[in-house]
């Protein structure tokens, strides 16, 4: 295959004069081929996708700065109901506030179209803040342009879709056509002085060396001719990228990046991972982007976008921590607040065993499990959650839980700090075991539910004259 020769055949070269990396362009031509390469050997759509390898390992090469960067309001926003300008502006106060003064939360970008869409961004603006950086998403037009400038915005997206699924079969275009188009967009958009982030849609099925490096390196071209970054987005689009050492490019996300920074020679603060969960791989990925040479990876809160979502904004929050080793200024806790938030004023219901966020996500139900939970909670905890979530470790109800372990659950579940917890020999946690061992009694083998144990608590509070927590 021509696409993994090109591992072997590094067109970089070392200039003797001044010790820098010299690409040599002349390499990688574009391939303006007649008929669509839809790569049937990985996808071919009545069969499972297939995963082909060819080993070809591909160097780690992390950049000394990742960070994350945001769609909540964009891809997050397309697939659900909108938000109010008031929910916007009110997310947008939290994604500051957690993304921390070295504003890990680089960037947040925003929809132009409406006049609501609009206002959102003024408002957002008005705040004040360096960090998430507004930006937007436009139709890639000369008139959007113009707004985007109006507006002061410095960089927008631009929708460049990159395989020949959406170069022959949407838009109807040779591959010439469609990269003589994006690029006089793209110039048009250099000569009102924005910076464009040129999203590379569907790069998981695309021509990586037959059309995406030759793009590339186009863009590289431009961006020296004005002197404005051109970011480039790599889009998983369909989820279908794996970090497995030695797959085959396109399917390969570190095969993708190592061509784009050293074949195209797009810096790593360039380059940008946004993901897809339709195969579960969005984290791992996204983390592997970072890994191998993206300085920025694209989330969105709670992985909310399109079909099975986006990369979850909150994931790459502990991703980062495990790779660099602390959290570089994050406020972790507002991810709970930001949960409270969706869950309560927006009416989202966040599936409760989601990572660091659901209901359960750290709730001990194994009778054996909670035991263990009493004794020491770093056994069946996977880090103080309390402190950096604001969310205590949780242990369920069940026969094996006795006086302490429902006194456990009552002050964890209701919050209760200092004299207002609830002791074991409490009549209310009397009342609750009587409750219990009837139901065990009664054959029952499952853990009793969070729903199930507030309904008996609020029913003996009525019945008993008593109140949680005096
Ligand atoms: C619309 C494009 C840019 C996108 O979000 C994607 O490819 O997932």
């Amino acid at each position: 295959m021509r696409d993994s020769d090109a591992f072997q055949n590094r067109p970089v070269s070392m200039n003797p004069k001044n010790n820098l990396l010299e690409i040599e362009e002349h390499m990688y031509i574009l391939d303006d081929v007649e008929k669509p390469n839809v790569f049937r050997n990985m996808f071919p759509y009545s069969e499972i996708p297939k995963i082909p390898f060819n080993d070809r390992i591909v160097p780690h090469n992390m950049p000394k700065d990742i960070w994350i960067t945001d769609t909540t309001f964009r891809d997050g926003q397309q697939s659900r109901a909108p938000y109010t300008t008031e929910q916007i502006v009110k997310i947008y106060d939290y994604l500051h506030e957690l993304g921390g003064p070295n504003g890990m939360i680089r960037a947040s970008e925003f929809f132009l179209y409406s006049k609501k869409d609009r206002d959102a961004v003024y408002k957002c603006m008005e705040r004040g803040y360096k960090f998430p950086e507004v930006t937007s998403w436009i139709r890639a037009s000369k008139e959007d342009f113009k707004l985007v400038k109006e507006i002061g915005m410095k960089e927008t997206g631009i929708l460049v879709s990159c395989s020949d699924y959406h170069i022959f079969l949407k838009l109807k275009m040779t591959r010439r056509q469609a990269m003589d188009h994006y690029l006089s967009v793209i110039r048009d958009c250099l000569e009102e002085g924005i910076s464009p982030r040129c999203h590379l849609e569907d790069i998981t099925r695309a021509d990586i060396y037959g059309y995406v490096v030759p793009f590339c390196l186009e863009l590289m071209k431009l961006m020296k001719e004005y002197q404005i970054p051109i970011k480039v987005r790599a889009c998983d689009t369909m989820g279908y990228g794996v970090n497995y050492p030695g797959a085959v490019i396109p399917r390969s996300v570190q095969g993708i990046i190592y061509a784009i920074h050293t074949h195209a020679g797009v810096p790593h603060e360039l380059i940008e991972w946004h993901g897809h969960n339709d195969f579960y791989k969005a984290v791992s990925n996204s983390t592997t982007a970072w890994l191998y040479g993206c300085s920025g990876v694209n989330t969105s809160l709670f992985g909310i976008g399109e079909r099975t979502g986006n990369t979850p904004l909150e994931a790459m929050v502990f991703e980062y921590a495990q790779l660099k080793g602390d959290l570089n200024g994050m406020n972790t806790r507002v991810i709970t607040e930001l949960a409270e938030y969706y869950e309560k004023e927006i009416g989202y219901q966040i599936p409760p065993r989601t990572p660091f966020v659901g209901k359960n996500f750290n709730v001990t139900r194994a009778g054996i499990h909670a035991d263990g939970l009493l004794k020491n909670e770093e056994i069946y905890n996977i880090f103080d959650t309390e402190k950096f979530l604001n969310r205590p470790v949780l242990c369920a109800i069940s026969n094996t839980s006795g006086l302490a372990g429902i006194a456990h659950w009552l002050n964890t579940y209701y919050k209760l700090k200092g004299d207002k917890q609830v002791q074991k020999n409490s009549e209310l946690v009397a009342e609750i075991k009587k409750w219990v061992d009837e139901e065990y009694a009664g054959g029952r083998v499952t853990v009793l539910t969070d729903d199930e144990i507030v309904a008996c608590v609020n029913r003996i509070c009525l019945e008993k004259n008593l109140k949680i927590g005096e």
